[in-house]
């Protein structure tokens, strides 16, 4: 009895339950046919609305024209046009009380409209172009007053005659039959092609780099373009040094005193009324306007601006003694060349380059913070645990890969111009022999630097007697990019540069770089990728073979390391052996004592044996020095060796 109705009550829940069941299946049902078609109903609205603003817009478009009629077939594809406009007032939606009358929707009308930027200054009918230019702050400029000034016309050709001597003894006879423009008599000149470049931009420094010239070609030595590392292509014997160097050489026409002076006092100042930097590059305009102001050998005007390389003020005081007056007008203290167009002239900056010099600035990447701790003699006092490298900054893309190769290129020229004993004294020297860890090709500019211990009875250091060629242009560009770019301080710009040729196998011994220099000093690194040792105690043990606890830094092409603190003063560096050919420059400014003594003495040097570089071409060996370096286990005495 009671299963039964037990079992009654089961079923009549069952029952219950798929009754309820079903209902909320046939609700489901419903809710799913009424999603689906709102839905639809939202797709229909959103194209409707689509459709709408595609036409609104291209009635737009073909009002702004001109074009009002709208073309029939068009006008009858238009969605009807009773859709309020933005601001117009609106039918109310549906189940909403109607708006009161003159009543609109948003946007409210401004009360008091402000005027705009435009028509407070006042400008209402500008062409566009103009207008974008005065919104961003440029408005338009005068041109610049360098660009109208009256070019400028020779008249006296005296100060020619002998100048080829003064620059570079007897003029050579050019292969072709051509002449040489340093022995060419001067032109007389309409106006030139660009007054700005050829006012005062090439001087000396460019007469130095023709000499280079007629020397490699009349030595039969490349060619410029021809593949680096190569030797290049035979001379192309022409009157070519200027399409060569890639500049007006109209610029030679003018009177030498002229170009010198401008060439002394600015080099290689030209411009006028260069533009005013944009905002924008204010303040790094500023810090660089700074450091060219504050650069000593380059900068500026007047005695203590000159280039403090070797021939200093000697040749042009030479010059300008051996010619008449200037017939010829050139700003005394002209403003500078964009800092871009300068580099470009000196070769250091591939033409046509489109980075400003900020953008390039920007792509250098700087390494300060090394660490190698070893006991070591700081200030002559022994201490356990220094940081030896501290100081030592790593400054990489100095150089661009075009830059690398076109300094490449410069000293391929002046390796070739030093074998053929066209450089003066001991600008260049090269082992007498080759032997492995035997030293490697160097190129002196600026000042001579004695490697050897007792060689002719000095002590390794600065010459002041001895003479070399000056920095040419490409270095002195280098030198001033540095500085401007923060690698080096103003005040220590070098005025003196190394570079080093470094064969396979060829490597550079331990030493600490002679005090006659002043620190920091730098090493910039081209063609192969090495790495420099430093160590407290770096010996040499067999010939290439230095052993020590050391650092390796790996010195990417292009770098530039920085030596001071520990790393210039308590470490040693050396290169050991290199596995591929490798050059490097180093730049390092002279001491106070030596400037002065340098300067005087090469002008003792002119005045006896000329200004001519290719005189008396006298080479010294390298390995004079190599011989006498320091044997294993003599080592351990610091100092410099070379
Ligand atoms: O070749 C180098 O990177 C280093 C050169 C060097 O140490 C020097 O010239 O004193
Ligand atoms: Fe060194």
């Amino acid at each position: 009895m009671e299963n039964t109705a037990y079992g009654e009550r089961l079923a009549s829940v069952r029952f219950r339950q798929s009754q309820a069941q079903e209902h909320r299946n046939a609700e489901l049902q419903r809710h799913v046919v009424v999603l689906a078609e709102c839905d639809q109903h939202i797709v229909a609205l959103v194209e409707e609305e689509a459709a709408l603003l595609q036409s609104r817009r291209e009635a737009f478009a073909s009002e702004q024209k001109g074009d009002r009629a709208l073309p029939a077939r068009q006008a009858a594809e238009l969605p009807p046009t009773d859709m309020p406009r933005l601001g117009e007032p609106r039918a109310a939606p549906p189940g909403f009380p109607a708006p009161a009358a003159g009543a609109r929707l948003s946007p409210r009308p401004n009360p008091s409209p402000k005027p705009t930027t435009l028509e407070r200054r006042g400008v209402t009918d500008m062409p566009q172009r103009e207008l974008r230019g005065l919104l961003v702050g440029r408005g338009r400029r005068e041109p610049a007053a360098s660009a109208v000034a009256p070019p400028a016309r020779i008249t006296d050709t005296r100060p020619y005659a002998g100048r080829a001597e003064l620059l570079g003894g007897p003029p050579l006879a050019a292969p072709d039959g051509g002449r040489w423009a340093d022995s060419s008599p001067p032109r007389e000149t309409g106006p030139t092609p660009n007054p700005q470049v050829s006012g005062a931009g090439f001087g000396p420094g460019h007469h130095l780099e023709a000499l280079f010239m007629r020397a490699e070609a009349a030595a039969g030595l490349s060619a410029p373009g021809g593949p680096i590392g190569s030797g290049g292509a035979p001379a192309v014997a022409t009157n070519a040094v200027g399409a060569r160097s890639g500049v007006d050489w109209a610029a030679d026409t003018l009177p030498v005193s002229a170009v010198s002076e401008a060439f002394e006092d600015a080099f290689p100042g030209v411009r006028r009324g260069t533009p005013a930097a944009p905002p924008i590059k204010q303040k790094w305009m500023e810090d660089s306007q700074w450091r060219e102001a504050e650069f000593p050998t380059l900068g500026g005007s007047g005695a203590a601006a000159r280039p403090a390389g070797a021939w200093g003020g000697g040749l042009a005081a030479k010059l300008r003694a051996a010619e008449p007056a200037a017939s010829v007008a050139v700003p005394a203290a002209p403003a500078r060349l964009p800092v871009e167009e300068y580099e470009e002239m000196c070769k250091l900056r591939k033409k046509g380059d489109p980075r400003d010099d900020r953008k390039r600035r920007s792509l250098v990447h700087a390494k300060k913070d090394f660490e190698y701790i070893e006991g070591a003699k700081v200030n002559g006092v022994f201490q356990r645990c220094v940081n030896v490298v501290d100081g030592l900054e790593l400054h990489q893309e100095v150089l661009s890969i075009a830059e690398q190769a076109m300094m490449v290129d410069h000293i391929e020229q002046w390796v070739a111009l030093g074998r053929a004993d066209k450089l003066r004294r001991r600008t260049f020297s090269a082992p007498r022999r080759w032997a492995k860890g035997k030293g490697r090709v160097t190129v002196q500019y600026g000042c001579c630097y004695n490697y050897a211990d007792g060689q002719e009875g000095r002590r390794p250091g600065i010459i002041p007697e001895e003479v070399v060629e000056p920095l040419p242009p490409v270095l002195q560009a280098l030198v001033r990019r540095l500085v401007r770019w923060g690698v080096l301080p103003a005040f220590k710009a070098p005025d003196s540069a190394i570079i080093n040729i470094y064969e396979p196998q060829d490597c550079i011994p331990p030493h600490i770089d002679h005090h006659d220099f002043m620190r920091p000093f730098c090493t910039l690194s081209l063609l192969s990728g090495e790495s420099i040792m430093f160590g407290a105690r770096l010996v040499p043990e067999g010939p290439g073979h230095f052993v020590g606890s050391t650092f390796y830094l790996p010195l990417p092409v292009g770098s530039c390391l920085v030596l001071k603190g520990n790393g210039g003063d308590v470490a040693m560096h050396c290169v050991p052996p290199v596995e591929r050919r490798r050059m490097s420059i180093t730049l390092r400014r002279m001491g106070n004592q030596f400037g002065e003594k340098v300067r005087n003495e090469i002008k003792r040097i002119q005045r006896q044996e000329g200004p001519s570089q290719a005189l008396a071409p006298r080479r010294y060996g390298t390995d004079d020095y190599e011989d006498s370096e320091p044997e294993a286990g003599r080592s351990s005495r610091r100092g410099s060796w070379r």
